[in-house]
């Protein structure tokens, strides 16, 4: 029998749920509702008439592993082969990387010989680390602490400094709050399976899914791709799977359409909105956890409960433009342990990897200040509160301290993106499975999918959306 899926929420989450559902002979409906009046959720470009292109959200994404293979594979059915961007592995961007520690910019080790010498700002060559850690006892607990992982198999330097940093730089978040076993499980499963990260990564510590290559992703494989962009920035991609939807017969697609209430009847969904009521078989929620939770029926509580618990942390993202070329040093961006400043999370510079999103004309340097995340309401107050200047003057203060650059910014923005990156604190696997338990259990016709439980890069949240649509197959 054909049936209706609703998917919630049209951020690159959902939209990914739709496009694969729209390749699925079984479905003969599919709804996506989105509250606001875009699709692509975090993924948002400014585009300047004069070329200028900037990222509010993400803005480049790595081509590595099945979850990598699957967006360019998609990427490549959309037909945006020729919008890609590259950065090879050999590029600066790829291989220059800074943390601003105790003042000063220093380059993070990329090289063999920044491994075996002393590289400021560590006290002691990496590799000293490094082998120990080989020979450092299994942990026994379920989970862990992302910091607590990390000093106990690399020392506490490596922790405070590099972990915090990376955390900051991924999650937005807290290395001693966040858990090893959900943020980063390829350490996990390494150290589970082999005993150590090193003999982890060497030996490796299990499969993925099996996703073959299309004609693009064995490109950046051959050429090496650190990282890839589209020439209009990263919004392209949901811009081209909106056009790829309306294009579809069975595929109906709502902005402005805020679901307010979930209510189970037969055996399927009402979906309550301000001006109206969808019915289908099956939801496959792209929400974040916080808001499916509250449009559950009060007869889902415990689901409530247990999707309220994965909390959400605010970012606030300045992009500046600056003219001619200003940077003291060439790479990717920096990152700012915690120790150093709570508030400053990096800065970003767009111009090293993506040239081509400056304007046209005279050369100019695009760079992006992310501030806040976990530290957001101990260092900047209330988010209904803080204003934008506080946030540009904070940023220019970083960028002028930080790379020593006196002039003002030709042109600036400021977004503060409330709730924007989920947490995936110690214990988060247990949440997930007491929420899949709950789903089965109650066999409610409802998939979970979108950055809130497996992965919040662009790459796992788009193929979390393919999971979903696939797991219907048989069902529907
Ligand atoms: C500043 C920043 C930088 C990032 N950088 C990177 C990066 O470099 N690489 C990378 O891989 N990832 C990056 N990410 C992460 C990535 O962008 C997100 O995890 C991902 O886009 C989340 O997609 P999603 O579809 O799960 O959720 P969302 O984008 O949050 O989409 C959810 C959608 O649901 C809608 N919605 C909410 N409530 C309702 C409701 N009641 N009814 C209907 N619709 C509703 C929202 O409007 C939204 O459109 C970054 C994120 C941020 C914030
Ligand atoms: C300073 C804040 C942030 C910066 N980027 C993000 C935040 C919160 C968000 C983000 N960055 C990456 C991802 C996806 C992870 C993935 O699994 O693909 C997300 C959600 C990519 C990333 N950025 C940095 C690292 C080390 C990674 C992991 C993957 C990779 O190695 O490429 C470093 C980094 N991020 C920011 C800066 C300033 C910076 C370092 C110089 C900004």
């Amino acid at each position: 029998m054909q049936k209706t899926v609703a998917v919630l929420g049209g951020g690159i989450g959902g939209l990914s749920a739709c496009y694969h559902l729209s390749k699925n002979p079984q479905v003969s409906k599919i709804v996506l509702l989105e509250s606001s009046g875009r699709f692509g959720g975090w993924l948002h470009s400014t585009r300047r008439a004069d070329g200028a292109v900037f990222e509010h959200g993400p803005r480049g994404l790595r081509p590595n592993g099945a979850v990598g293979r699957n967006t360019l594979n998609m990427v490549s059915e959309l037909g945006l082969e020729k919008e890609v961007l590259p950065v090879t592995y050999d590029h600066v961007a790829s291989k220059n990387r800074f943390l601003y520690v105790g003042g000063q910019l220093h380059k993070m080790p990329s090289s063999l010989s920044g491994v075996v010498r002393t590289v400021p700002p560590f006290s002691r060559p990496l590799i000293l680390s490094v082998l120990k850690e080989m020979v450092v006892a299994r942990g026994e607990e379920e989970d862990e602490t992302v910091h607590s992982f990390v000093s106990r198999r690399l020392g506490a330097e490596l922790a405070d400094i590099a972990i915090d940093c990376l955390c900051r730089g991924v999650f937005a978040g807290d290395c001693r709050e966040l858990s090893v076993r959900s943020c980063f499980p390829l350490l996990f499963d390494a150290e589970r399976a082999r005993g150590s990260i090193v003999l982890g990564m060497m030996l490796g510590s299990g499969s993925g899914p099996d996703v073959p290559p299309s004609a693009l992703a064995s490109r950046a494989q051959r050429e090496r791709w650190a990282q890839w962009s589209l020439q209009k920035g990263m919004q392209m991609l949901p811009d081209a799977l909106e056009e790829w939807l309306r294009n579809g017969s069975h595929v109906q697609i709502h902005k402005h359409t805020a679901v307010k209430e979930l209510a189970t009847g037969g055996n399927g969904w009402e979906i309550k909105m301000e001006d109206g009521t969808v019915k289908a078989d099956h939801i496959i929620s792209a929400l974040p956890a916080h808001a499916l939770a509250s449009a559950l029926p009060p007869a889902a509580q415990p689901l409530s409960e247990q999707l309220r618990k994965i909390s959400m942390v605010t970012v606030a993202v300045v992009n500046l433009e600056y003219e001619g070329s200003i940077l003291p040093v060439i790479g990717f961006g920096h990152l700012i342990p915690s120790s150093e400043d709570r508030g400053v999370l990096g800065v970003v510079y767009d111009s090293v990897p993506f040239p081509e999103h400056n304007r046209t004309g005279a050369p100019t340097t695009r760079l992006t200040v992310m501030m806040g995340g976990a530290w957001f309401q101990e260092v900047f107050g209330s988010v209904e509160e803080v204003t934008e200047k506080c946030f540009l003057d904070r940023a220019t203060q970083a960028v002028s301290s930080h790379l020593r650059v006196s002039a003002q910014p030709l042109w600036s923005s400021v977004a503060i993106l409330k709730d924007c990156i989920p947490q995936y604190h110690l214990g988060h696997w247990k949440r997930l499975e007491n929420i899949r338990h709950y789903i089965g259990h109650h066999n409610l016709p409802l998939t979970l999918i979108g950055a809130s439980y497996d992965g919040v890069s662009v790459n796992d949240v788009i193929f979390s959306g393919r999971k979903a649509a696939q797991g219907l197959v048989g069902e529907v």
